[in-house]
């Protein structure tokens, strides 16, 4: 069986380097095409040198574009704006496409949802096995403890991080509200400050912390009168997020145009 070549862009980044070692890792898939911005010191350096795994024979380039008979699948973990570009790319030349990246505005998310109508994207907030199953249990518990409790969601990430809340904090909030008949587009509050006044329960509250190396940590508070229920993800490590990506890969390649998300990807979609 021939590999799935992989193309992991932003390549230098805490998500790129990790990636590279991820494609390395996973049966059935080749990384075969690296990039960086065309500002990048790394043009040019050996992407498993990069990623500490010692040559590839893989070289940091500059325009993804230029490279499209080299991959069949673009991974990408950089930024909105670069991934709308990679997304452009990749239409054109009917290339598949897997997008971790998070901070989209709601009309970025429309131009990714028209791109799917021609290509196969995987766009998904958090690629994790563990953040996917919280999803399900969130909808869960939403529906059985309903109206009665606050909830809050609480998440932390390192100091680097530059969009808030988290694209995973955003989507579990996405998950209860749904479950629950509410728009988070109404109900939510972003952090409080001053004379607040008492809590609306219907609200769907997020506070963010910003500190040190944290990889990625998610909790969600299910709050009554005389019990609460927590639902907590801690990621220490990106590889976690990487393998998931590979696997969305793996998954993607061969698939019909259409927009799915990590969900679909490990079967719990429905
Ligand atoms: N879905 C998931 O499971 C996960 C998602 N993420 C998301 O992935 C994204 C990247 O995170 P992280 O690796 O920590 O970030 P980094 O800043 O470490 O890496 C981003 C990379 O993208 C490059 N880049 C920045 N802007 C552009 C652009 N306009 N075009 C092309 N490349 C660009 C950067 O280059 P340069 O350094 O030169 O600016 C850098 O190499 C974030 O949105 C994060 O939230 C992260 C982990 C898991
Ligand atoms: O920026 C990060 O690091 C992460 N971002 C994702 C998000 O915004 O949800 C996923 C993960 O928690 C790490």
């Amino acid at each position: 069986m021939t590999a799935v070549r992989v193309a992991i862009v932003g390549a230098g980044g805490r998500m790129g380097r990790t990636l590279i070692e991820a494609a390395v890792m996973a049966p059935g898939l080749e990384p075969t095409v690296a990039t960086e911005m065309p500002s990048s010191s790394l043009l040019g350096a050996d992407a498993g040198e990069l990623a500490g795994l010692g040559r590839l024979g893989v070289t940091l380039e500059a325009d993804p574009a230029a490279a499209t008979d080299r991959f069949d699948v673009l991974v990408d973990f950089t930024r909105p704006e670069g991934s709308l570009v990679h997304l452009d790319i990749c239409r054109r030349a009917g290339k598949a496409m897997v997008i971790g990246t998070t901070g989209f505005t709601d009309d970025q998310k429309a131009v990714i949802r028209q791109a799917a109508e021609d290509i196969p994207v995987v766009f998904a907030p958090n690629m994790s096995v563990g953040v996917n199953l919280c999803f399900k249990l969130l909808d869960l518990a939403a529906r059985v403890l309903g109206d009665e409790v606050d909830i809050e969601i609480v998440e932390a990430h390192h100091r680097h991080k530059v969009d808030a809340p988290s694209g995973t904090a955003l989507r579990m909030g996405e998950v209860v509200a749904d479950a629950l008949g509410r728009d988070l587009k109404t109900c939510a509050v972003y952090g409080r400050e001053g004379v607040t006044g008492e809590r609306d329960r219907q609200t769907i509250g997020f506070e963010t912390i910003r500190a040190g190396d944290i990889v990625g940590e998610h909790t969600v508070m299910f709050a009554g009168l005389g019990e609460r229920v927590e639902i907590t993800h801690k990621a220490s490590s990106r590889m976690t997020f990487a393998k998931g990506a590979m696997r969305a890969a793996a998954w993607l390649n061969g698939r019909p145009a259409g927009l799915y998300d990590m969900q679909d990807v490990l079967g719990l979609s429905g």
